[in-house]
């Protein structure tokens, strides 16, 4: 048997993706995946497929467009509502939260740990009911291009890994994938800027407050600062660091999925701190990047549980769902 499973870094397993994508393996390695999904809901892989010259052109851009001064970023201005979810959003504008739908507990929330960081997000160029806001003309010129490029580079790697998904759960390999087109899907850069140590550690500020994501995958890109952290499905409150393996590509199940599965995979709640062995300069930590590109079916698709997840003696646990109705919720939340 080949071996998939290259090593495991604090329970989430480390997956060699490239005997899936050249046939050899593809049980295997779909059998390995869906392992490290069940027990923590995440999991690595290694040569995942998106070329590493493009992940290193993006992180570039990334960074370039957060050097902007604060009066160029905005002018490519985020909306008021989190249902319109494009554009630059600037430090404090967006709190992350999980399940919080009451204003006053929302506006609470957010006064007690602002998220301190900025964002940029696209979707689908022609997504007429959430259209993309890009700089002006001539401004940055070439990052529109690159975003739409690395956007749909990813779908590629989506539609891999939800087939890996279903071969592992032993149902056809496009059952999920003819509900992707990548018409929602969700470019995120984010740049964490440097902040206090002791305000993070004393959760004055939060970095990315704990939350799990609501589509259907998460494909995430992380530089080598630090400070992702899952939650111990099996010991609620208890995170545990998710650093930064070489190489890697992370890949997380969200709500839908989740759903889809009757809590076979499952959904599991994270947030980004300072890590613990961050090297601080004058009591600040330093500065980080990561790239998520959140995946959803179309949003007319009803989300419900996939055959052979339930039985008789265990029966559905969710009821189905529209995706636009649950995804537009969840958004709106954040803002
Ligand atoms: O920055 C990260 O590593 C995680 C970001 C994240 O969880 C999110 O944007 O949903
Ligand atoms: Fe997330």
């Amino acid at each position: 048997m080949t071996s998939v499973l290259l090593g495991d870094a604090h329970g989430i397993s480390v997956v060699d993706f490239k005997p899936f994508l050249d046939g050899s393996a593809k049980q295997d390695v779909a059998n390995a995946i869906l392992d490290s999904f069940k027990r923590v809901g995440f999991v690595y892989l290694i040569n995942h497929g998106i070329p590493e010259e493009q992940i290193k052109g993006m992180f570039d851009w990334s960074k370039r467009f957060f050097a902007q001064p604060m009066e160029v970023k905005q002018q490519a201005p985020h909306p008021p509502s989190g249902t319109h979810h494009r554009g630059y959003s600037a430090p404090g504008q967006e709190k992350v939260v999980q399940h919080v739908y009451d204003d006053n507990e929302l506006k609470d929330v957010r006064a007690k740990a602002p998220d301190v960081k900025e964002s940029f997000e696209c979707g689908w160029e022609d997504n007429a009911g959430m259209p993309n806001i890009w700089l002006p003309d001539g401004i940055l010129p070439g990052f529109k291009e690159a975003c739409t490029e690395f956007y749909w580079t990813c779908h590629e790697t989506e539609l891999q890994v939800l087939r890996a998904i279903t071969i592992g759960l032993g149902i056809g390999e496009d059952y999920l994938v003819k509900y992707h087109h990548g018409h929602h899907n969700q470019l995120r850069l984010l740049h964490y800027p440097s902040v206090s140590a002791a305000q993070l550690k004393d959760e004055k500020i939060a970095r990315i407050g704990a939350h799990s994501d609501f589509g259907s995958i998460t494909l995430l890109l992380q530089d080598d600062a630090g400070g992702l952290e899952v939650e111990d499905p099996n010991n609620p409150g208890e995170f545990k660091s998710a650093p930064p393996v070489a190489g890697a590509l992370v890949v997380n199940a969200g709500d839908f999925m989740m759903r889809w599965s009757n809590d076979v995979l499952r959904s599991t709640v994270h947030r980004v701190r300072a890590p613990s062995n961050a090297k601080t300069v004058d009591g600040m930590v330093p500065d980080r990047y990561s790239i998520p590109y959140f995946c959803s079916p179309e949003l007319t698709a009803v989300v419900e549980c996939l055959p052979g997840t339930y039985t008789a003696d265990k029966p559905p646990k969710y009821p189905p769902i529209s995706a636009g109705e649950y995804i537009l919720r969840r958004l709106a939340s954040n803002y």
